[in-house]
């Protein structure tokens, strides 16, 4: 496979010299460090440097408020059906809609086309839950999955480990792409049990050179968050996560602060956030929307006249990959949310339940066909 055209190569080297925790408020850029070492402001540098601290704890601390907005249970019926009367809700779905209720219209332009599926995991194949450990993938989601696999190139596009993700999924039929993309196995992932695979398994790894510093940042972070209940760490290869899902919010701050200071010391990682959690991952120029590109191409399905790559995510990240689609100008991005998001998705569902409603209509709809 020729890889020459798909090395990262790392990007904002403002990101490099300081820790950005995904992007400043636009109100806080002054405090941007200037070359020569003065703010825009030409206040003195200590001050400035305080300042630009106190701005990149509170605007990660921001985002992490707004990471995961929970909604209202019906405790009555013991569901969650709050959304069917939201009026903010029914008005994104306009502009958002479901991609069950469109789903005539999502194939209409697929007939004598390649469809592509490529799914995140968390929160799309399988529900959050509070331990990331245990955020295992129902039966009948495997089932579906692995049908749709039978009729279209399917792959796993995860913040996870790519192993990790593939304990999770045990699908050896799939792609995977783990790290949030930074981790890509172009074949099967049981690779190591079949010869004839292995040799045509190919791995692209974009950040391999950062192995060591994840390492070795997964230790500090440890370490500093140790004291704070509930707060743990996960060495996801590539990146790691801080989560924050059980710590109180009055916490929040001082976890966001820990991290910060930690990243003082790892200049070429930076931290982008998901659902109650902190990603810390390297400054390369590399996500989720690369991992799609770099799957498609070395995949032979780089046709956009004749491929639709459909893709199905529910957190931030998996936006990068919605733009990519949006920019081709082909397939569909999928948001799965309960609440209005800003998002480059065409369509919406609410859960991994609607999730597997849709791949197994996609199913029926190639059955059909054929
Ligand atoms: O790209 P993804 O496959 O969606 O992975 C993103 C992160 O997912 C996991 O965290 C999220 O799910 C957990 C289990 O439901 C939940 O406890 C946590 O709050 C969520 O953020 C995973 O643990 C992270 O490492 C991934 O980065």
């Amino acid at each position: 496979m020729d890889l020459s055209n798909s090395s990262p190569v790392i990007t904002d080297p403002l990101a490099i010299s300081q820790p950005l925790l995904g992007g400043l408020p636009s109100n806080l850029m002054q405090f941007s460090v200037m070359p020569g070492g003065y703010s825009s402001s030409g206040m003195n540098v200590s001050v400035s440097r305080l300042k630009i601290e106190e701005a990149l704890v509170n605007g990660l601390l921001d985002a992490m408020k707004s990471s995961s907005p929970r909604r209202r249970l019906n405790v009555a019926f013991g569901q969650d059906n709050s959304a069917d009367e939201d009026p903010a809700y029914s008005a994104w779905m306009a502009k958002c809609p479901s991609a069950l209720t469109s789903f005539k219209q999502i194939v209409a332009g697929a007939q004598g086309k390649k469809i592509a599926v490529f799914l995140d995991y968390d929160g799309t194949l399988s529900p959050i839950v509070d331990d990331p450990d245990k955020a295992v993938m129902s039966p009948v989601m495997r089932a579906s999955v692995r049908n749709v696999a039978k009729y279209f190139p399917t792959a796993i596009v995860s913040g996870r480990s790519r192993n990790k993700v593939f304990e999770f999924v045990k699908l050896k039929e799939l792609y995977y792409a783990g790290s949030h993309g930074m981790d890509i196995m172009a074949s099967s992932a049981n690779y190591e049990h079949n010869a004839e695979k292995c040799k045509q398994a190919s791995l692209f790894q974009p950040a391999s050179e950062f192995l060591p510093m994840i390492d070795e940042v997964t230790e500090s972070l440890l370490q500093v968050v140790s004291g704070i209940d509930g707060a743990t760490v996960e060495n996801n290869k590539f990146c790691v996560s801080v989560h924050y899902r059980n710590v109180a919010e009055e916490d929040w701050e001082t976890v966001a602060r820990l991290v910060n200071e930690v990243l003082e010391a790892f200049p070429r990682l930076k931290v982008t956030n998901g659902r109650m959690v902190l990603e810390v991952r390297p400054v390369i120029d590399w996500d989720k929307g690369k991992a799609v590109e770099f799957l498609l191409q070395s995949l032979g399905l780089d046709d956009s006249e004749n491929v639709i790559p459909i893709y199905i995510g529910d957190d931030r990240t998996d936006e990068d990959a919605f733009k990519v689609l949006r920019q081709r100008n082909c397939g569909y991005g999928i948001l799965v949310s309960q609440v209005p998001k800003e998002t480059q998705a065409f369509y919406s569902l609410r859960d991994p339940s609607e999730v597997m409603e849709f791949l197994n209509f996609l199913v029926r709809w190639k059955k059909h066909l054929m």
